[in-house]
């Protein structure tokens, strides 16, 4: 196991601290007139993703810092330790192993001693074959008919992916099949799906990896119920149920045939878990072979993920970058602003990605950090989020650094659309780095013959202070082999984040208490008795209820 280490204990810590307050004396306009070969030497470059992270407000020697930070936290053992199988999710005692799900090479990965790939490789095989099955139309409903409706039943790390990714790639789906995502327990969510979908044409994949959430397990019983009320006969639901889950025991007492489980394990994270067969609805959708280049585009990371020296290594960037800001510029906050509306969920993907790993304030030796972890991580597509909250970005008090996603071509080549997006991605990232001087507004409302008096009453109101970070990923174009890098130097960049941070970024345990305390509530809202057990807003909110519902 790689060592547990304060990163506030490292010399390169405190130099970083010095540094940064130089630093904030400094314009990114003056550093790019300094350096005219910024650009090239603030981007990286893996297939058809560009990663510009020039647009920050760094020099030649932040980077070193920076690198010098990761070296002094070990994150090179620690990267090895992941694929290595080592149970670094000591908290849970489990292998972090998701990378095995998209192990396309020949190489085994070793987990107590034994290769799992080919537990990885047999299951990849059955998806493979329902696939198939479904696409032929040789998988039948109960009446004869073919499959027409997936509905994936899941919540948290078992949809937020799966919804993700099948927005992402919707110009790759199959022909005659709609997708749909139940999650939220409010009945609301199950009651209008089940109104799009017909019950001898729709297969029901009930995702979760414990198959104990209550989420999960409520919907899914309704979609059962819903299902017997039509077809009237539990034989039928070996067509139309299946499992995609590692618990066997709770699948078969839900009435799923241990044959339609699809299985995954314990070392693949919640949140990590679209690779596995929690992937089963994006297979359905786009179609294995998609499936199998989404995982071949994340391999391609992995691999220079363990390959490349760091200041070459994309998420090791990322993740340093990220950093710099955190801990030592205080923002609390990251924006991911996708100009591409079929990647409408990806922010919110890694805000669970981020967010559930990260947030925590234990380090790995128990102690309380003294130090900021995770950020919290929003965002919206770009051109909507300019028209909503861009303008708190650009002249807010609050700096929040943000990452612009594009892709250089549009799957809808419509007129000028794609251009008039791109124009808006490129400007908006040099509008936050350059801002606008005082100078700058009073020539332009000069030019626009505004009165002299109205001029100096404007300008502190026109003014953009710029020097605002970003970084820019520019994709070719979004495929399932590059959307599924794209997600794969995401998780790498939160993983070399939890190393630094010395947290633990594959437990969950901040999601317990309110869980174990719904559970505690459940029972005293089946009666019209008053409750007295709480505290004062709890019990005056409960009671208010009983009232109110009557
Ligand atoms: O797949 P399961 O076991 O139903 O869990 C769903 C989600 O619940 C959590 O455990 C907590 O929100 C997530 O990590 C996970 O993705």
């Amino acid at each position: 196991m790689f060592p547990s280490i304060n990163p506030t204990t490292t010399k390169s810590w405190a130099s970083l601290k010095q540094h940064a307050e130089e630093m904030k004396k400094q314009h990114m306009r003056a550093l790019f007139m300094e350096n005219r070969e910024r650009f090239s030497e603030f981007s990286l470059q893996l297939e058809d993703i560009l990663f510009d992270y020039s647009k920050n407000l760094i020099t030649e020697d932040t980077r070193q810092l920076l690198l010098d930070l990761a070296n002094e936290c070990q994150v090179a053992p620690a990267i090895k330790a992941m694929f290595g199988g080592e149970k670094i999710n000591a908290t849970e005692n489990r292998a972090v192993l998701h990378v095995a799900l998209r192990n396309t090479s020949d190489k085994p990965v070793m987990l107590d001693g034994r290769d799992v790939m080919p537990d990885v490789k047999a299951v990849l095989n059955k998806m493979d074959h329902i696939c198939r099955q479904v696409h032929s139309g040789e998988w039948k409903g109960y009446t004869g008919k073919p499959i027409r409706y997936i509905v994936n039943i899941g919540i948290g790390g078992s949809d937020l992916g799966p919804v993700m990714v099948t927005e992402a790639l919707k110009p790759y789906w199959k022909e005659g099949i709609q997708p749909h995502f139940v999650s939220n327990v409010d009945g609301t969510h199950i009651a209008e799906t089940l109104k799009l979908v017909t019950p001898d044409e729709t297969l029901f994949l009930i995702a979760s990896k414990t198959f104990t959430t209550q989420e999960t397990m409520t919907n899914a019983h309704t979609a059962r119920e819903w299902f017997l009320s039509h077809a009237h006969d539990e034989k039928f639901i070996a067509q139309h149920f299946v499992a995609l889950s590692t618990n066997e025991k709770a699948v078969t007492a839900f009435g799923i045939d241990p044959k339609n489980m699809f299985e995954f394990w314990d070392w693949v994270g919640g949140r990590y878990s679209l690779w596995s067969a929690i992937g089963l609805s994006i297979a359905l959708t786009i179609g294995f072979d998609n499936f199998a280049e989404l995982l071949q585009g994340a391999h391609i990371v992995d691999r220079h993920f363990t390959e490349t020296p760091f200041e070459q290594n994309i998420p090791v960037m990322m993740a340093l970058i990220g950093l710099w800001y955190g801990n030592f510029f205080d923002t609390a906050t990251e924006a991911i602003l996708p100009y591409d509306q079929y990647m409408h969920r990806f922010p919110a993907y890694f805000q669970q990605g981020n967010m559930e790993s990260n947030g925590k304030s234990a380090d790995r030796t128990g102690k309380p950090v003294s130090y900021e972890t995770g950020p919290i991580v929003w965002g919206e597509p770009g051109t909507n989020g300019q028209h909503a909250f861009y303008q708190l970005i650009h002249q807010g008090t609050k700096i929040v650094p943000c990452d612009f996603i594009a892709p250089a071509i549009s799957h809808n080549p419509i007129g000028d659309h794609h251009v008039k997006l791109l124009s808006n991605f490129f400007a908006q990232t040099e509008a936050l780095m350059n801002g606008k001087t005082a100078d700058e507004v009073r020539a332009e409302l000069k030019k626009a013959n505004t009165p002299e008096a109205e001029i100096e009453k404007l300008v502190p109101f026109k003014v953009f202070t710029g020097n605002r970070p970003t970084n820019s990923f520019l994709v070719k174009k979004i495929t399932p082999h590059s959307l599924g890098s794209l997600i794969a130097l995401y998780e790498h960049k939160i993983f070399v984040q939890g190393v630094i941070w010395n947290i633990y970024s594959f437990d969950q345990w901040g999601v317990e208490l309110g869980k174990q305390l719904a559970s505690k509530i459940l029972p005293e809202l089946e009666n019209n008795e008053p409750v007295a057990n709480h505290d004062a807003s709890t019990n005056g909110l409960i009671n208010a209820w009983k009232q109110m519902k009557q």
